[in-house]
């Protein structure tokens, strides 16, 4: 049999559609952090990319970049309006990140994620070489691990969750619960940000799939859970991703992103104070708790309009599901209402842009930035942190960071703050504008020796080298019935 070595499995494939002047398209790759940091074992095993394209009813031949090859799994518009938007966008998505939304259920969307999600299988069934290695990635396609397994029991299967692991008092409200469950019990390694992630689903694989497992606290990149599955021994660990924080950190020092910082603060009306938000808008980040805490500090004129500006960069994101529709109202009010309070013509406070912004623009945006605000109500990680840190070589620069991101509990030396608290947040605020330049610096090169030493490569390869090893913590198992 012949096929790849290698397959990373994620819901959207590297690549999106382009449209030229002329109206034609053409597919260009999009560099995200996964495709950086698989990208050299990719190439170095023959290696391929299930996904979708990102766009619905189109099914490029299967591509080959770089000696990787690329193969799509097509969606209809009613697959990804019910498995994407639906299921895993207003499902797992809001219940992964504890209700800040109500999670819907619906036995249609449930339908479609099975049906999508068998699809995603086979196709990954037809592309891996004979004992081939898997790597399923993510929240969207949690079934497919025990799927492939059924289809090729041959492979080598991990899969890693980018998104938190809910409580298990929420994870019980799913209907679905045992399937999804029984459905991660397909691979050989599954990965978590956190070791609190992992915990919480060995509890759900004892109480709902009825397995045994180890006890005993899981480490972080060490000491890995056990559940027995019958004659197989599944894994269960704590992987923190990361960025390539060595790139960035080269990038943010280039003269012509130097310049360009420059010129930001210059357009920016040279402001004493710049603040920086970069989310995809999503009611996870918090993008309405900084701009409350903002206008509150306005309001007590603890914060001069004369000499700070907020800048948030917005990407759109899921924009034809509900509660993300509603939130882009409510935050462009928020942004109106400051700003119609706190502006002058031709200066406002919050400068608030809604579309993506070309990778050197945000780098530069990063470098010219004294303040950092990463105020999620919960996120599996939270890659834009890390990023921030690894432009500062400057130690310039001061992060305020909510306890409920993943990175939070790597990057100590931030302005921590409890998002659900705005005094929290609005004296993590104050302490970061005001600090001094030797604990601005102290802090910043603490943050620094953490993000450069745990890059995104060694992600890929912790991770990639439990799934190969098969070595287990070595603690003894529990039943359902010893917990
Ligand atoms: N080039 C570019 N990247 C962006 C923009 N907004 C966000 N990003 C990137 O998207 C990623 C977001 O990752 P993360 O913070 O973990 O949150 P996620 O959106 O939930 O995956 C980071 O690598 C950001 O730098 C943008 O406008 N332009
Ligand atoms: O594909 P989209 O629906 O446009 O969403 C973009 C991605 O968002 C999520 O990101 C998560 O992964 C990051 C890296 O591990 C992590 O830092 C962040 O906290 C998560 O929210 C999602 O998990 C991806 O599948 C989406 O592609």
């Amino acid at each position: 049999m012949t096929g790849s070595d290698f397959v990373v499995v994620a819901n959207r494939l590297p690549v999106d559609l382009e449209t030229l002047p002329d109206g034609s398209t053409r597919w260009k790759r999009s560099p995200g952090g996964l495709v950086t940091a698989l990208e050299p074992i990719l190439r170095g095993t023959q290696g391929a990319w299930v996904g979708w394209p990102g766009v619905p009813d189109v099914e490029p031949e299967p591509l080959i970049e770089d000696g990787v090859e690329l193969h799509s799994v097509p969606l209809s518009a009613q697959e990804v309006s019910d498995y994407y938007e639906g299921f895993s966008n207003a499902t797992l998505w809001p219940l992964y990140h504890d209700v800040i939304v109500k999670p819907e259920y619906d036995r249609k969307w449930w339908s479609a994620y099975v049906e999508v999600n068998r699809r995603f299988a086979e196709a990954t069934a037809k592309v891996a070489a004979d004992r081939a290695t898997v790597w399923i990635q993510d929240y969207q396609l949690q079934l497919v691990p025990k799927m492939l397994r059924m289809l090729r029991p041959d492979l080598t299967i991990g899969f890693f969750l980018h998104i938190p692991f809910p409580p298990v008092e929420l994870f019980m409200q799913l209907p679905w619960r045992t399937e999804i469950v029984e459905g991660l019990l397909g691979a050989d390694l599954i990965g978590f940000h956190l070791p609190g992630g992992a915990q919480n689903f060995l509890y759900l694989a004892r109480r709902l799939a009825g397995q045994s497992t180890s006890r005993g606290s899981i480490g972080v990149r060490s000491k890995l859970g056990v559940v027995q599955v019958g004659f197989r021994t599944v894994r269960v660990g704590a992987f923190p991703i990361s960025i390539d924080s060595g790139q960035l950190d080269e990038a943010s020092k280039s003269k012509s992103i130097r310049d360009r910082a420059k010129q930001i603060r210059k357009d920016l009306g040279s402001p004493k104070h710049i603040m920086l938000g970069v989310d995809r808008l999503d009611y996870t980040k918090g993008i309405d708790v900084r701009l409350n805490a903002l206008r509150e500090l306005l309001d007590e004129k603890r914060v001069d309009p004369e000499e700070t500006a907020l800048v948030q960069l917005a990407t759109p994101s899921r924009e034809r599901v509900d509660s993300y529709v509603k939130m882009r109202g409510d935050i462009e009010q928020q942004v109106g209402r400051i700003n119609g309070e706190y502006a002058r013509v031709g200066h406002p406070v919050v400068h608030y842009l809604h579309r993506p912004v070309p990778r050197d623009e945000l780098i530069a945006f990063f470098v010219a930035a004294d303040v950092m605000l990463v105020t999620p109500l919960r996120d599996g990680m939270n890659l834009v942190a890390k990023e921030y840190v690894a432009c500062h070589s400057d130690l310039d620069g001061a992060l305020v960071l909510s306890e409920f991101t993943g990175a939070a509990a790597e990057l100590r030396q931030a302005y921590l703050c409890n998002p659900h608290d705005l005094d929290s947040v609005k004296d993590a605020m104050m302490s970061a504008i005001d600090q001094d330049r030797e604990t601005r610096r102290r802090l910043m090169r603490a943050l620094r020796r953490q993000v450069l030493t745990h890059d995104v490569d060694r992600w890929a390869k912790s991770f990639l080298s439990a799934l190969g090893n098969g070595e287990v913590g070595g603690s003894a198992l529990m039943s359902e019935d010893e917990r």
